[in-house]
């Protein structure tokens, strides 16, 4: 649309509207040796994820680390890729949260807002979805990073790269970033029913709530990821009504020398049998959708290490995808930040 005032090469302004973009972590494009490597590379270079100064840490990425995980790794994200797509599970899924998420936003808002997904590292990259939102008319946007408990090296870094998005704006959109949603009653709702989904009503001997890890060291120096893990699994009890000891709190794909939050999942898990525990069920509350660090980890290596030391029965429950009661948690909180918007 032009303005009435408008002269003749004056450029089209199209219709205000609220974007409304979530955010996930990124994926490989591929299994093979070069997308791995692309990826790991952007996501291993990150200095929120991984502190150490440049010049101690990049040799070693570049030189061991680059040769060779591409090749592991690759071969993991095979073992789950979505063949059909041609895809991770993680961007299926991810596409699925945004698509059931557009559909309620719409029915509530109209074509005030616009809805997508981006990833932090890969593609469709922060930068090229927000571009579209900008040009689509967006002058607000709400960014919803689709980690419930916030971490510097997950919330933080999707939120600076929204903000490196916005440097090179002409007409930078004002924004609103969501809180983690930890704690929320709604989103507490939505994993106690999965669980029940999974267990009916019977009080398994052991839930183990395995979270993604971190160094121990960014809990010292003051992020607060382990303490909002650890009241996910409490309200979680909570409102499954179990008693105390049935839930452990666990972390997982301890990566590199440093010690990382502890108990670590592969030996909690393993020392669980050891001790008779032979049926235990697992649920990964950190995780806003199934990806390698569930599919295979969790479903694979951890399952593994549980059987390996004499375990029995293993339930693994799916993270909470684009289970409509996920969609409205998303909604919710989208719906306490548009306030005013729209
Ligand atoms: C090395 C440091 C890492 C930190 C710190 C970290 C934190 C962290 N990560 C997630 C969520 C995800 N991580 C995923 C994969 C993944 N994570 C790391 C490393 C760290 N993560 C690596 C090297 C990888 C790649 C896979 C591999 O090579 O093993 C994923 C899955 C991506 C996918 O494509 O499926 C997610 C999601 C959280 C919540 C978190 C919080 C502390
Ligand atoms: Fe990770
Ligand atoms: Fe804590």
């Amino acid at each position: 649309m032009k303005p009435a005032h408008a002269p003749a090469d004056h450029p089209s302004i199209p219709p205000k509207k609220t974007g409304i973009l979530i955010a996930n972590l990124g994926t490989p494009d591929g299994y093979d040796y070069w997308s791995m490597r692309r990826y790991l590379n952007e996501f291993l270079s990150d200095k929120r994820v991984i502190d150490y100064p440049a010049w101690k840490w990049q040799p070693l990425l570049q030189g061991i680390i680059l040769t060779k995980r591409p090749f592991t790794s690759g071969k993991n994200y095979k073992l789950i890729w979505n063949e059909d797509k041609n895809e991770s599970p993680l961007m299926t899924i991810t596409r699925s949260q945004a698509e059931a998420l557009r559909a309620r936003a719409t029915a509530e808002w109209g074509d005030a807002v616009m809805v997508d997904f981006c990833m932090r590292y890969g593609n469709p990259s922060t930068q090229d979805v927000l571009e579209r939102m900008v040009k689509a008319g967006c002058q607000r946007i709400v960014f919803l990073p689709l980690y419930p408990q916030y971490a510097g090296a997950t919330s933080a870094t999707a939120n600076d790269q929204l903000f490196r998005a916005l440097m090179v704006q002409k007409w930078q959109p004002a924004v609103r970033t969501c809180e983690p949603y930890f704690d929320r009653p709604d989103y507490i709702g939505a994993l106690a029913a999965s669980v029940r989904r999974a267990l009916g009503d019977t009080v398994p001997a052991k839930l183990v709530a395995s979270y993604h890890g971190m160094p121990k060291r960014y809990l010292l120096e003051g992020d607060p990821y382990h303490c909002q893990c650890q009241k996910t699994s409490r309200l979680l009890k909570e409102a499954l009504g179990w008693p105390d000891g049935v839930i452990d709190t666990t972390f997982q794909s301890v990566f590199g020398t440093e010690e990382w939050l502890r108990p670590y999942t592969v030996e909690h898990v393993a020392e669980l049998a050891r001790r008779g525990i032979t049926d235990i069920a697992v649920i990964s509350p950190a995780f806003a959708a199934d990806c390698i660090e569930t599919l295979e980890e969790i479903n694979g290596e951890i399952r593994e290490s549980f059987e390996h030391a004499g375990g029995k029965g293993f339930t693994y429950i799916p993270c909470l995808n684009d289970d409509p009661a996920h969609v409205e948690v998303m909604l919710a909180v989208v719906r306490d930040n548009i306030a005013g918007w729209v």
